[in-house]
């Protein structure tokens, strides 16, 4: 496919207009065309690894002194360690109570979060839990202006927990949009990512719990049972009810007092992800849940995660947009190399990993064509992203069961940690 004949082929699009174009017209443009998202890519060597771990002591440290500071009336108080020291160069730790990343600030953001001295400020972290296929990432992407979970008509298309950043002047609120509680766990995939879904939860300040406005209301007690049973104490939780659009107003009103009745949930709200309907409702509600305190990111970061792996959910995404039934499933894309060339395209190098060898014929197509239109369609939504060309190379391989293979499920970023680099 030509560069110029593809409908993303727009050079002046935006990272976020490219998502627009990518079939989910619904996004609204918020960013600027410069606002290439930032993530945490930056974990690139011990050296700035190690620089960055200092770093985080001194905003741990700070934002530590900056609640004692409200809680004791000025003094300084428990003088507590942080346990930051450390960062793998190769792996990003998804830890189950993320760092705040001041890895990623320079002294430029460090001063820019001084406004964190604002005494309004609020700022917490948000679990984002439901069945599959109840729009999740169409809410996360939606409350932050961005598309970073990849949105099929499939379901259990999100496979990590994605972190995204939704910051205004007073407030940052840490989304994790989670895979769907799956009921039947057929692989071991299924059960660790069902471990990301708990330690997605077990950190959240507050919890949404979606439900497709569709279907039979049933009770959320698996959703709740599954996302926050090691919560210790309960968490204000909101129930939103997605996909309003779909039914008739009359009908919202009767699912929703089901709803209030029938769940245990302090909260119930009606919304659209799709279109935005809603969304704004959604955002007050957890506003008025989050703690006080400073942000945790600077605010023009969107994501912890690093570009090789959105890179990789781009592939997957068009995986799930070109092939039917199992196939997408039983694919795991990962990105072998990723290359910075000063006189050349970046060179990226993916490999999609299958389960059997009549999936690679698939994924293949006769006399390669399936995968080359796969990789063009990759390509140009991957430079719409990053905002530069790249030379994009895939390759396709078998590794039979590797979605009940513990070990590579691990290396593959299903347990806790991904690659940086
Ligand atoms: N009509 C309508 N469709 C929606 C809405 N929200 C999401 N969808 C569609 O529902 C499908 C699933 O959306 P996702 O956001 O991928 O759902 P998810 O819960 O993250 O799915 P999993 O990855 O399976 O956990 C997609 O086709 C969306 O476009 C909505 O408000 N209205």
């Amino acid at each position: 496919m030509e560069l110029s004949t593809h409908p993303l082929s727009n050079a002046t699009l935006s990272p976020c207009s490219y998502f627009a174009s990518a079939g989910n017209s619904f996004f609204p443009l918020r960013r600027s065309a410069s606002a290439i998202p930032r993530t945490g890519c930056r974990f690139q060597n011990r050296e700035t690894a190690d620089a960055g771990g200092g770093r985080r002591v001194a905003l741990e440290r700070r934002r530590r002194f900056w609640i004692d500071e409200r809680e004791n009336g000025g003094e300084e108080g428990g003088g507590e360690s942080s346990s930051y020291a450390s960062d793998d160069d190769v792996y990003l730790s998804l830890s189950e109570k993320p760092d705040r990343s001041t890895a990623l600030l320079d002294d430029y953001e460090m001063e820019e979060l001084d406004y964190a001295s604002n005494p309004d400020h609020r700022s917490g972290y948000v679990a984002v839990l439901g069945k599959p296929n109840v729009g999740k990432s169409t809410l996360a992407n939606q409350m932050i202006g961005q598309k970073l979970s990849i949105v099929t008509d499939k379901p259990q298309t999100t496979r990590h927990r994605v972190l995204g950043i939704c910051s205004g002047p007073e407030y940052q609120m840490i989304l994790y949009d989670t895979p769907g509680v799956i009921e039947k766990k057929m692989h071991k995939l299924d059960s660790m990512m069902m471990s990301n879904v708990r330690s997605a939860a077990v950190n959240a300040d507050c919890v949404l719990v979606l439900v497709d406005a569709c279907k039979v209301p049933e009770k959320i007690d698996e959703v709740l049972e599954e996302g926050i049973r090691d919560l210790k104490n309960k968490v204000p939780t909101l129930l939103v009810m997605n996909k309003k659009d779909l039914i008739k107003p009359g009908e919202i009103a009767k699912k929703l007092q089901w709803y209030e009745k029938f769940t245990d949930v302090d909260d119930v709200i009606p919304v659209s992800a799709k279109y935005g309907h809603g969304v704004e409702d959604v955002k007050d509600w957890i506003l008025s849940k989050l703690p006080l305190g400073p942000a945790y990111y600077p605010k023009d970061i969107v994501s912890e995660h690093p570009e090789r792996f959105f890179v990789a959910e781009i592939v997957r995404e068009k995986i799930f947009m070109q092939y039917r039934n199992e196939v997408p499933y039983a694919c795991q894309v990962n990105v072998v190399s990723y290359k910075t060339r000063p006189n050349a395209k970046d060179f990226i190098q993916v490999e999609i990993v299958v389960e059997k060898n009549s999936q690679k014929i698939i994924v293949i197509g006769k006399e390669g064509r399936a995968l080359k239109l796969l990789a063009t369609a990759s390509r140009l939504d991957i430079e719409d992203f990053l905002q530069k060309k790249v030379y994009l190379e895939v390759e396709v391989k078998v590794k039979e069961n590797w979605r009940q293979d513990e070990g590579l499920l691990k290396y593959y970023g299903y347990g806790g940690q991904i690659r940086a680099l």
